[in-house]
């Protein structure tokens, strides 16, 4: 991990737009969003679906570009893909011909660089694969595989962790154990991590900060602190600070949806009558 410069967020966005541009027309997909992500920071984004969460995470990465505006790590800006930011998807991605360790490996040999062999056996003792090297992607389950998935991301030592709905497809008890192993790694590591979820749950368990995205077009309605200290155990999902805050982002996520539906509805009576 390169040097920083503390005085700029680790990830500033800065007004991120984008629109895509379709057959049937352009669309806003998000609308001047900013948002500093500190250093070690976990920062969950939620909201409706369309809402634009996998838009804002990848332009986050690189992997998006904006219509206008611009993200920066440690004060750079980011054009495309960067060694520092790594992302892990819903889908873990592994190639089904390539053992685990030769999966892990393949975004080295596509670099051309070397990896930190011992770096990669800790991280897969730290996810619970240690012995699982040399099986292929079948023979691993679904949370096996995204352990992997998260074991390749973390192998490049990058300062900023992105995960997009990473642990969606899989059951409730798996998904839990997941949120454990993440704040584990965290807490080894203090990566600054950005996720989006569709789970009120995971964003309360695993952040600092849960950024609310409003109903197309995307733009940040608000943004919440959790307040618990780490490591955090499944006792506070039971308590009234967690009851009432999930209540308010549910509130704030459903009555956007809800009153932008009935606007659009309006509208299109409105057009009718004319
Ligand atoms: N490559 C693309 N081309 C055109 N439109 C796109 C593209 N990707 C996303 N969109 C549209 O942009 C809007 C935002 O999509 P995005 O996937 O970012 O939202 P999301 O909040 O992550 O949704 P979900 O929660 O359903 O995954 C949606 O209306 C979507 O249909």
């Amino acid at each position: 991990m390169a040097a920083r410069d503390s005085q700029f967020p680790k990830l500033d966005v800065r007004e991120a737009t984008k629109v895509y541009h379709t057959r049937s027309g352009d669309l806003l997909a998000i609308d001047r969003c900013s948002l500093a992500v500190e250093e070690g920071e976990i920062v969950s984004i939620v909201g409706p679906s369309g809402s634009g969460k996998t838009t804002l995470l990848w332009s986050m990465s690189g992997l998006h570009h904006l219509t206008s505006g611009e993200i920066a790590l440690d004060g750079q800006r980011v054009d495309g893909p960067h060694p520092d930011i790594s992302m892990v998807f819903q889908d873990a991605n592994l190639l089904p011909w390539r053992t685990i360790v030769a999966n892990i490996r393949f975004p080295f040999e596509i670099k051309g660089a070397k990896p930190d062999t011992a770096w990669i056996d800790q991280l897969m003792h730290r996810v619970g694969l240690e012995g699982f090297g040399q099986r292929m992607p079948r023979e691993l389950s679904g949370g096996m595989q995204q352990r992997v998935a998260l074991v390749r991301a973390l192998s490049f030592k990058p300062s900023v962790l992105l995960m997009d709905e990473p642990f969606g497809a899989l059951d409730a008890f798996t998904r839990e154990e997941m949120n454990h192993l993440i704040e584990e790694i965290y807490l080894d590591t203090r990566t600054t991590i950005v996720l989006v979820t569709h789970s009120i749950d995971e964003a309360i368990f695993l952040s600092d900060r849960i950024v609310v995205m409003s109903a197309r077009p995307g733009r940040i309605a608000n943004i919440h602190r959790v307040p618990f200290e780490r490591p955090r155990s499944l006792e506070i999902m039971g308590t009234k600070e967690v009851f009432d805050l999930t209540h308010t982002i549910k509130s704030e996520i459903v009555g956007d949806q809800i009153s932008k539906a009935r606007n659009r509805k309006n509208a299109a009576n409105l057009s009718k009558a004319s």
